[in-house]
């Protein structure tokens, strides 16, 4: 048997297994890793995070990343970022084994998410000649395997939206495994560069979770922020949206696309939520003129606005004041968002999901190490991504 193969039955087979997830978001602001211990697998799964770091990329690699995710991106660029992308991903698990003091055959997997490039859900790429979904991340999962030694399950998103579903967002399969609680409603947001949520009614055997996005949390105010206030990548704690006032008119125009009153579950990107979308409103309304702290308070009551339409269509009205918001990603840091959120949605309880034992900051690609688990250890039902083997 291949060497290979037979390890990965091993460590199919042992009653735990040590995985990285990696995942790097629509922010773009750098990679997270995650090293679990992922013991059993399904409803018996329990999750060690054991270390965690994010190593930020540069901002000339931002500014890369940024480039090459643009439909005009030339086939040259995005090949060799294909490539690129998994060569910067290993030399970042190198550099943490090595501080962590680890070798690679201390590992089992590598569980990679890549780096979405373009999401193209029907209702955003609205190409007549193909009817169906897709999605794109990048950062190779063969490149990763052969430059760090360890099996890789990557590219987890395909074989979503193979099954007919948009690719997005995946964070309910393990939501689910590791949150669910039979004695309270649950509602997992996470506010990254889009936002997202899981709810989890409290129930003794769980269901399928509703999954679905929001709309924006900080992509469309970290790119007003980066236009208007250069030097700055985002607008730390919200202190420049406190002090703006939002516009009505503006932010009625913002919310009138039809993106906010689709059904759930749906998914989005920044290919939709961009400065593009922002002008246009603003042009309808003549309020091309606002000060740009104007606009970040105006941006943080949409993304507030987003999150808040949707938990109500997802929660029952009876079980609003029973739901525990566990929040999570990089928005948890913007205060005036949070505030936003609260007044939005005044009967929820507004707590961090560091209440249930996980970083903030880390959720995401623990949630990669879990899936990735499930794929080689879990039932055939949850077997997404793509096996890379050194
Ligand atoms: N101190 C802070 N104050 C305000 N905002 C912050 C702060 N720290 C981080 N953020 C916001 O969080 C963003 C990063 O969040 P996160 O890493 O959760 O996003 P992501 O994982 O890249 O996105 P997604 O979940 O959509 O893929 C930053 O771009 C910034 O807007
Ligand atoms: C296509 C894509 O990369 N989507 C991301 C993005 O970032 C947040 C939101 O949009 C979510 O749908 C998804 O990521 C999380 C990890 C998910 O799939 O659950």
């Amino acid at each position: 048997m291949n060497p290979h193969l037979a390890r990965l039955f091993a460590v199919s087979r042992q009653p735990a297994r040590r995985i990285i997830g990696l995942m790097s978001g629509t922010s773009l602001d750098g990679l997270d890793v995650a090293l679990c211990r992922c013991e059993g697998h399904g409803a018996a799964l329990k999750v060690t995070l054991e270390q965690f770091a994010s190593i930020p990329y540069t901002p000339e690699e931002q500014q890369q990343l940024r480039a090459i995710s643009q439909p005009q991106v030339s086939l040259t660029a995005l090949t060799l970022a294909n490539a690129a992308v998994a060569r910067r991903h290993a030399a970042a698990v190198q550099t943490c084994l090595w501080q962590w003091q680890l070798r690679p055959a201390d590992i089992d997997l590598l569980a990679s998410h890549g780096q979405t490039i373009w999401h193209a859900p029907r209702h955003q790429h609205q190409q007549a000649g193909y009817p169906h979904h897709a999605t794109l991340q990048i950062g190779d999962g063969d490149h990763l395997a052969a430059l760090t030694g360890i099996i890789t399950v990557a590219d987890f998103r395909q074989k979503h939206v193979a099954h007919g579903f948009e690719g997005a967002p995946l964070a309910g399969f393990a939501d689910q495994l590791l949150f669910a609680s039979p004695t309270e409603n649950r509602l997992l947001l996470n506010l990254g560069g889009i936002a997202n949520f899981t709810y989890l009614p409290a129930v003794s055997v769980p269901g399928p979770a509703l999954t679905t996005d929001t709309g924006p949390a900080n992509t469309l105010l970290d790119a007003a922020t980066r236009r208007h206030f250069p030097g700055q990548l985002y607008d730390s704690g919200g202190r420049l949206a406190a002090i703006g006032t939002p516009h009505p008119a503006l932010l009625a125009a913002l919310l009138a696309h039809p993106f906010f009153n689709a059904p759930l579950p749906k998914t989005t990107g920044p290919e939709l939520f961009s400065l593009a979308y922002v002008e246009a409103a603003q042009v309808q309304t003549q309020t091309t003129e606002i000060s740009p702290t104007d606009l970040l308070a105006t941006l943080v009551e949409l993304s507030a606005a987003g999150v808040a339409q949707a938990v109500q269509k997802a929660v029952p009205d009876a079980d609003l004041a029973q739901t525990v918001v566990y929040a999570s990603g990089g928005g948890q840091h913007n205060d005036t968002l949070m505030t936003a959120l609260q007044r939005q949605l005044p009967s929820v309880r507004l707590a961090s999901i560091e209440a249930l034992g996980i970083s903030t900051d880390a959720k995401e690609a623990v949630l990669f190490a879990v899936l990735a688990n499930e794929t080689i250890a879990g039932t055939p039902t949850l077997s997404l991504g793509k096996i890379c083997l050194p």
